[in-house]
C-alpha cells in the first residue's frame, strides 16, 4: 500500500481528477470557464438543438441524422406510459412528501417493470434501452404524481407532443405557448449533463461495483436533492419569495451577507467567474417575464445578483434564473428540482454507460484522525 495516497487529502475532493470522459468539458476555451457536451458548446446547443437531439447526442455520442431522430424521438414518445401499481402507489404515498422523494422512489419502482430488467448490468445496448425509457416516464412520473397530490385528474401522455410541451400539457393541463415550450425545453438541454458533479459522481460510484443503471439514477437523485446541489434551484425561489419586492432587495441581501448567509443560487465549485448556463437562462428569464406580463421577479433579483456578484465575488448558477423561469411556467416549486433530474437523467445515465464500459472500482482512501491502538476494558470499566 502507498503510504502517499493517504498523505495528500483534497476536502470535497476539489480538483481531483477521478475518471476520463468523453461526455462533457467544463473547462472551456483555455481553461477560462465553459460547457461542451460531446465537444459542441453549450451556447450552440441553446440555439441549435432540442432537449431530444441533445439527449441522443449524450447516449449514441454524436447529433442525430434526421431519420435516427425520427426512431428516437418515436422510441420516446411511445414509451411515457407508466405500470398501473406505479400510478396506485402515488394514491397512498402521503401528498405531503417531496416529489424529489417520491422521484426516487419511482426509479427504483419503474426498474421492477422494465422489460430488460435481468440483463447484465455491462449490456451496452440494453443499458442505452434502459436510459431512453427513462427519459420518456420520469417525466409521465413527476406530472402524475403532481396531479394527485394536487387532487387533480390525470392527463395523459399525448404522442404528437414533442418532450416538452408534452411535460407542460400533463402538469398544467394545457399545451404551453411556443415561447414557453423552448424555455422550458432550453432549459432540459441546459440542465442534462455537466461532468463530474456530485450527483454524476454518486451514479458511477454506484455501477462501479457492477450494479445496474437504475440503482446509478436511484442514487443520483438522492444525491441531486441536496441544497448545496440540484436542491438549490427551489431554495433560489425561497429567497426571491422572502425579498417580496424590489424596494426591498438591497437591504436584505446587506442583511443576509452581513450575517454571512449562503445566498442559495450562487458560487459553484468550478465556475469562479461564471456559469454560462445562468448567463443564457437570464435572457429567457426576462422574455418570459415580459410574456406573463409581471417583470417584478427579475427586479427583486438583479439587485441581489450584483451585490452577490460584486461584494462576494460569486456569480450566479444555473439554480438562480432556472427557479424564475420555472415560475412563469407556472410550475410548483417543489417540481423544480425534479425537472433538473428528468433532465440530467440523460447525462447520469451517459456516464453509468461509459462507466460499465471501461469499469474500475470506485474505492478512495481516507485518512484516519481517530484514537490509536486502544485496549478493550471490561465492560464493568468503561
Ligand atoms: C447545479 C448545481 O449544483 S450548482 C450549485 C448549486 N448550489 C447552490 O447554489 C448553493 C449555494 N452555493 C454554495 O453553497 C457553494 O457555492 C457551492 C457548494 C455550490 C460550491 O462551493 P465551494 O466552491 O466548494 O465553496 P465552499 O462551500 O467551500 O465555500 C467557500 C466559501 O465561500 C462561501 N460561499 C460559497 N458559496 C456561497 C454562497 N452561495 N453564498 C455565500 N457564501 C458562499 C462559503 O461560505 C465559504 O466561506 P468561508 O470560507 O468564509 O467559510
Ligand atoms: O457541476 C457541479 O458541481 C454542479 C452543477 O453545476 C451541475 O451539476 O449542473
Amino acid at each position: 500500500m502507498s503510504t502517499e495516497s493517504v498523505d495528500r487529502y483534497y476536502p470535497g475532493l476539489e480538483g481531483v481528477i477521478a475518471n476520463e470522459t468523453a461526455i462533457a468539458n467544463v473547462e472551456g476555451k483555455e481553461g477560462a470557464g465553459g460547457l461542451e457536451y460531446r465537444g459542441y458548446s453549450i451556447e450552440d446547443l441553446a440555439t441549435g438543438a432540442s432537449y431530444e437531439e441533445t439527449a441522443f447526442l449524450l447516449l449514441h455520442g454524436d447529433l442525430p441524422t434526421s431519420s435516427q431522430l425520427r426512431e428516437f424521438d418515436g422510441r420516446l414518445r411511445s414509451s411515457r406510459t407508466l405500470p398501473l401499481p406505479l400510478v396506485d402507489l402515488y394514491r397512498q404515498i402521503p401528498s405531503s412528501i417531496h416529489p424529489m422523494d417520491v422521484l426516487r422512489t419511482s426509479v427504483s419502482v419503474l426498474s421492477h417493470y422494465d422489460p430488460e430488467v435481468n440483463a447484465p448490468p455491462t449490456d451496452h445496448a440494453a443499458n442505452v434501452r434502459k436510459a431512453e425509457r427513462m427519459i420518456a416516464q420520469m417525466a409521465t412520473a413527476v406530472a402524475y404524481r403532481e396531479r394527485i397530490s394536487k387532487g387533480l385528474d390525470l392527463v395523459a401522455p399525448r404522442e404528437d407532443l414533442d418532450h416538452s410541451a408534452n411535460f407542460l400539457n400533463m402538469v398544467n393541463g394545457q399545451v404551453p405557448s411556443e415561447t414557453m415550450r423552448r424555455a422550458f425545453d432550453l432549459s432540459l438541454v441546459l440542465y442534462t449533463e455537466h461532468e463530474l458533479n456530485a450527483s454524476t459522481f454518486s451514479a458511477r460510484v454506484t455501477v462501479s461495483t457492477l450494479s445496474d443503471i437504475y440503482s446509478g439514477i436511484v442514487a443520483a437523485i438522492g444525491t441531486l436533492k441536496g441544497p448545496l446541489h440540484g436542491g438549490a434551484n427551489e431554495e433560489a425561489w425561497k429567497v426571491l419569495e422572502q425579498v417580496g419586492s424590489p424596494e426591498n432587495a438591497e437591504s436584505w441581501i446587506q442583511d443576509a451577507l452581513a450575517r454571512k448567509e449562503r445566498i442559495m443560487g450562487f458560487g459553484h465549485r468550478v465556475y469562479k467567474t461564471g456559469d454560462p448556463r445562468a448567463r443564457i437562462l437570464k435572457e429567457y428569464c426576462t422574455r418570459l417575464a415580459a410574456e406573463v406580463g409581471d417583470d417584478r421577479w427579475e427586479r427583486i433579483a438583479e439587485p441581489i445578483e450584483q451585490a452577490v456578484t460584486s461584494q462576494k465575488n460569486l456569480p450566479p448558477n444555473v439554480d438562480w434564473p432556472s427557479a424564475r423561469l420555472y415560475h412563469y411556467m407556472n410550475l410548483d416549486i417543489e417540481l423544480y428540482t425534479p425537472i433538473f433530474a428528468m433532465a440530467r437523467v440523460a447525462g447520469w445515465s451517459a456516464h453509468v454507460i461509459e462507466q460499465l464500459d471501461h469499469n474500475r472500482l470506485m474505492r478512495p482512501r481516507a485518512r484516519y484522525i481517530g484514537p490509536p491502538n486502544r485496549e478493550i476494558k471490561p465492560i464493568e470499566q468503561r
